[in-house]
């Protein structure tokens, strides 16, 4: 069995945020006070398991943990494990912002998790103080090497470019990826949440600004290369290193999606830049145990999903949603 949507899209993946909270508050994530959900209205651990199971069955073949921080998730190692041996899940990541993974990457590995996209935005530790707000640097930087030392070899970097906060650094880095034999994606800024704190008008760096830096240096050869994800993957000659844009305002890639998110407290989220959801906890709470009915609910939720996004530059907030609810 599989999902399609109504525009004839099929979804095989999910992103499932197994919180809303983070030990980090992004500038261009969230504001600086936030108010997190109260515990009793997540998820427990069973839950997500469960729901993974179904849409596994449903034919999901990518989960891809998230949030918030899942590296803060109480429970998160016993999770992986759980669904690190579900049959049928054959990508199985977690995007995290590293600062935990000194501690969890090698229980993450032993528990079949396999790819981890780390968040870096800046390797000047006080700028990355300043953009994440509470982060150290040499933390994350730690976190990627015991990852790859654990024995992950599929990892990836996200950086969110902003114009006149870290888009002097695109060429670092690239030198970063490169010696630390990692891809990396930059990604431009999406027009989720209030009050951050900057006008994202003013910060916007679109990814052909962000690829003419690049190819100042390395020529980029396209590659027709896909995770599922957004990324559009390039090359360089004399690295094994890729290189990929994430590119939502410039380079819409809407028409091709292939994913849902369920947020922390567990709405399945049909797309990132829309607010059409469906409530699955109540599903999974009204009957519990009834696997067959919570599949229902998803095949049926699929005809909510929407076209596609309509997020502008002009910094205008179109969805009020921060990124840490939304399971970025
Ligand atoms: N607009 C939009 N942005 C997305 C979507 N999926 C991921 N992103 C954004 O892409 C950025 C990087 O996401 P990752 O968590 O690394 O996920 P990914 O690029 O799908 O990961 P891979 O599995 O490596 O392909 C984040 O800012 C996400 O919010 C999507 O469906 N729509
Ligand atoms: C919300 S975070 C959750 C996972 C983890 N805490 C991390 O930072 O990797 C997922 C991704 O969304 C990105 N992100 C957050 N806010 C964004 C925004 N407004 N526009 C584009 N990407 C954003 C982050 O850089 C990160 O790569
Ligand atoms: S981007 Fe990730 S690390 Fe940064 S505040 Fe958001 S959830 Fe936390
Ligand atoms: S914005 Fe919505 S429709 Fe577009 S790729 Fe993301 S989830 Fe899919």
């Amino acid at each position: 069995m599989s999902l399609i949507d109504g525009f004839g899209r099929t979804v095989r993946y999910v992103r499932l945020s197994v919180t809303d909270r983070c030990d980090f508050r992004c500038v261009y994530c969230m504001a600086e006070e936030m108010t997190f959900l109260p515990r009793a209205r997540l998820l427990t651990l069973e839950e997500m398991a469960t729901l993974s199971r179904a849409f596994v069955e449903l034919g999901v073949e990518k989960i891809r943990l998230t949030g918030g921080e899942p590296l803060v998730r109480r429970g998160i190692e016993e999770l992986v494990a759980e669904l690190g041996a579900l049959p049928g899940l054959r990508d199985f990541g977690m995007t995290t912002n590293g600062a935990g993974l000194a501690k969890h990457a090698r229980a993450l590995y032993e528990g079949g998790l396999r790819r981890l996209n780390v968040s870096l935005d800046s390797l000047v530790p006080e700028r990355f103080r300043a953009l994440t707000r509470t982060g150290d640097l040499a933390s994350v930087i730690d976190g990627i090497r015991a990852a790859r030392a654990a024995g992950f070899e599929r990892i990836k970097l996200n950086a969110v470019i902003l114009k006149g906060r870290n888009d002097d650094e695109i060429l670092d880095l690239v030198d970063f990826a490169r010696k630390e034999r990692v891809d990396i994606s930059f990604i431009e800024e999406m027009p989720l949440g209030q009050n951050i704190g900057h006008d994202r008008a003013e910060t916007f760096c679109s990814s052909d600004e962000v690829r003419a830096m690049i190819e100042a240096r390395h020529a980029l050869l396209p590659t027709t290369e896909t995770t599922l994800g957004p990324s559009r993957y390039f090359r360089m000659p004399d690295s094994g290193s890729r290189i990929g844009f994430i590119s939502p305002h410039s380079h819409n890639f809407c028409a091709a999606c292939n994913r849902v998110r369920v947020t922390a407290e567990g709405r399945l989220l049909l797309c990132l830049g829309n607010e059409h959801s469906v409530d699955l906890r109540a599903v999974m709470r009204r009957h519990p145990g009834d696997l067959e009915r919570l599949k229902a609910a998803i095949v049926a939720a699929m005809q909510k999903k929407p076209e596609r996004h309509h997020f502008t530059t002009d910094g205008d907030v179109q969805v009020v949603r921060f990124m840490n609810m939304t399971g970025g």
